[in-house]
């Protein structure tokens, strides 16, 4: 394990067993829907690939990416679209793939902005939701794990750009992000 972790919350393999009872849930849902999947850069990325190999029905694959962290471990509430979508997504089921939803601000964001362009639906994956955090009133739709209000890492997730690729959910030690 790596020295900054303090624990690991999640292993490869009980992040993969989830993912993979994700995708039947969804899959089954999606049958005749033909959406757009939206993952959220950069910190949805490796959940993303997993989940998306693991989704049995017709998809486009689509990315945004958004910032809204500005002290990397702070909300600022403020989001900022940093990459828009390819896809026209009037008339179209979006389906939202992120690492992780704490304040809420840029799922609120997001499904600000794909309702304003005419989705038909739009629903939300995350791997993670901590919902301790939440400042605004939404939700995912499917959710891997909830996790404490803790600083997560890994799996895409970073902290200062780092730790993305570390192949479990862990938490980061305080002695990395104080003083
Ligand atoms: O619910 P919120 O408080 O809005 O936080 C969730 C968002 O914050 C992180 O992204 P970040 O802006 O850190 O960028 P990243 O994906 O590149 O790590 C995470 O990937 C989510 O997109
Ligand atoms: N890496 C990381 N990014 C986040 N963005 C919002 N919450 C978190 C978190 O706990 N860890």
């Amino acid at each position: 394990m790596n020295n900054d972790i303090e624990k690991i919350l999640y292993t490869q393999e009980q992040v993969s067993n989830r993912i993979s009872e994700l995708a039947t849930t969804i899959s089954t849902k999606y049958q005749d829907e033909f959406p757009v999947v939206v993952p959220v850069m950069t910190g949805a990325m490796i959940f993303a690939s997993e989940l998306m190999q693991k989704l049995d029905f017709k998809l486009n694959i689509d990315y945004v990416d958004v910032s809204s962290y500005e002290d990397n471990s702070q909300s600022s509430g403020r989001v900022r679209l940093l990459r828009d979508l390819s896809h026209d997504v009037n008339g179209r089921s979006v389906l939202i793939v992120e690492d992780i939803i704490d304040s809420g601000h840029t799922l609120q964001f997001l499904n600000n902005l794909f309702a304003s362009r005419g989705a038909k639906s739009i629903e939300t994956c995350s791997l993670l939701d901590k919902p301790a955090r939440r400042e605004v009133d939404v939700d995912a739709d499917y959710v891997g794990f909830k996790v404490p209000n803790e600083f997560i890492v890994g799996y895409g997730l970073d902290y200062d750009g780092r730790y993305r690729n570390m192949p479990y959910v862990g938490v980061l030690k305080r002695s990395v992000y104080e003083n």
